[in-house]
């Protein structure tokens, strides 16, 4: 059965992406089933008012609760008959870090449900409702500690790396094994034709067609690059033979 992913939002076209390319394939081949709504259709004053001023004060507008417990309501009722209930992933910047490893846990789920919230965010009870009334698992989840505007783009990066995990979106020929972050190594430098390019040559040991020596050099490659990029993933168990995690 195709994974269900509904996406609420007060930019849906913002979310036209998913329609191309990879995940666009997958909902064509019945892997993902994507729905997107648009918040606004679940409010009911002439303005379409998502938003208002925040109770205590403070900057900028919170949005309301009642056009989400619509939304959610409707993303609930559609054509639901396992009775199935989607785990609610709700972007946000204080959130948990979104990580390869979370990317993995939500794509063994049959269906999630994604709230882009806007303005300053949403409104705590609607958290507290989709819990309590809803009983739904909510995860707030963050991109990285960086500020966006709203949670559209958190999504579309969210969808792609769930998606692609989902066993049959990704072909063959897209790799899916040495992937970074995979075994917590960076990706080694990777090279194709011509073999002399610009003056600039592949490293001889990828012409040798020596096998292990390809696979020790990769190695070294990625333990290099992740100490000088990314140190903070290095740990013991990349130390060498010698428990060194010093790099050549
Ligand atoms: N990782 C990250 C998420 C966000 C985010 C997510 C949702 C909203 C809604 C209003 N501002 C937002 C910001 N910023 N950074």
């Amino acid at each position: 059965p195709a994974m269900r992913l509904d996406v609420v939002s007060i930019f849906p076209d913002y979310l036209a992406p998913l329609e191309l390319s990879l995940i666009g394939k997958a909902r064509e081949d019945g892997l993902l089933d994507v729905r997107v709504h648009d918040l606004r259709d679940f409010t009911h004053d002439r303005h379409r008012t998502v938003d208002d001023t925040p109770y205590g004060g403070g900057a900028g507008m919170v949005m309301k609760p009642q056009p989400w417990s619509e939304a959610l309501d409707h993303v609930l009722a559609l054509d639901n008959p396992s009775g199935a209930r989607p785990h609610l992933v709700v972007p946000g910047p204080g959130g948990q870090p979104f990580t390869q490893a979370l990317a993995r846990q939500l794509a063994l789920e049959p269906w999630l449900a994604f709230a882009c919230g806007r303005y300053e965010g949403i409104d705590e009870r609607v958290y507290d409702h989709a819990r309590e009334d809803l009983g739904l698992e909510v995860s707030v989840v963050s991109l990285g500690d960086y500020v966006l505007n709203g949670g559209e783009v958190a999504v579309l990066a969210m969808v792609e790396a769930i998606g692609r995990l989902v066993p049959g979106v990704i072909g063959n020929a897209e790799s899916l094994v040495e992937e970074s972050h995979e075994d917590g190594l960076l990706e080694y430098p990777i090279y194709t034709k011509p073999s002399s390019w610009n003056g600039r040559e592949v490293p001889p040991v990828l012409l040798s067609g020596n096998h292990g020596a390809i696979a020790a050099w990769r190695h070294e490659q990625r333990l290099a690059r992740t100490a000088a990029r990314r140190p903070d993933l290095l740990h013991a168990s990349h130390a060498g033979p010698h428990g060194d995690l010093e790099i050549s």
